[in-house]
């Protein structure tokens, strides 16, 4: 679940970009829409506890996050929440395994290689574990960087633009591997996107719509 309360986030020296209020009950969906520069990756920063609302209340898989100590926001983001950026950043210093891996030393939590041949399994990936990120497709190399971020089963999977530059069956194709991923979690997913296609496919989802008079004080 995610509630926010007049949540706004001020830039040093910029005025607060201010969002409206979301309830997103625990396993729902929510787009988070509106063009580029509105504050799409801000929010979901805040909702990652990788910065700190300036105003506002905040609720993250039943965390208040402006209570959540800062010594506790790297472990706290670490178990609870999936993220899949839009540049994917998977280190060609290791394998797929290995940069799943990374997600247990991220969490504080001892490997666990049974997990990680589980995910590359649940999305279709168990025949690339041993390759190195520039060895995949596009496609392949998303699918892994899901299956990174959902590893330890978060609370709540957010997703950065997945649809950016795909062609229609591979946006198709990775809105329903988000879905099914969170569903397999009972995840809260959250959808950054200003694509069509993904609120074409995701009738029922929740929509945060972001637009540049939210940026002004
Ligand atoms: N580190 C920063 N310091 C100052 N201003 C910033 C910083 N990061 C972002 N901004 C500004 O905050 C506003 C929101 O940026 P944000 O990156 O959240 O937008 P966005 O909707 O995710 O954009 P895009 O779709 O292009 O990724 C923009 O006006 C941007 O210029």
């Amino acid at each position: 679940m995610i509630r926010t309360r007049f949540l706004a986030f001020a830039y040093p020296g910029a005025a607060p970009l201010r969002f409206e209020d979301v309830d997103v009950p625990q396993g729902g969906t929510l787009l988070l829409q509106g063009r580029s520069g509105t504050g799409k990756s801000t929010w979901l920063s805040l909702v990652a506890a990788l910065r700190v609302p300036s105003q506002g209340d905040l609720v993250v898989a039943g965390q208040d996050l402006r209570a959540l100590p800062a010594l506790r926001r790297d472990q706290w983001r670490g178990r609870h929440v999936g993220f899949l950026p839009q540049k994917l950043h998977l280190s060609e210093a290791l394998t797929v395994a290995g940069n799943l891996d990374l997600v247990f030393f991220a969490a504080g939590l001892p490997r666990q290689p049974q997990r990680t041949a589980q995910a590359l399994e649940a999305l279709g990936i168990a025949a690339l574990a041993r390759r190195r990120p520039s060895q995949l497709s596009g496609g392949e190399a998303q699918r892994a960087a899901l299956a990174r971020a959902v590893l330890l089963s978060p609370r709540v999977i957010l997703a950065d633009e997945p649809t950016a530059s795909l062609d229609d069956e591979a946006a198709a194709a990775a809105i329903a591997l988000l879905r099914e991923a969170a569903e397999r979690c009972g995840a809260t997913l959250v959808i950054a996107t200003h694509d069509r296609r993904v609120r074409d496919a995701l009738p029922q989802a929740q929509q945060l719509r972001l637009d540049e008079a939210r940026a002004v004080a």
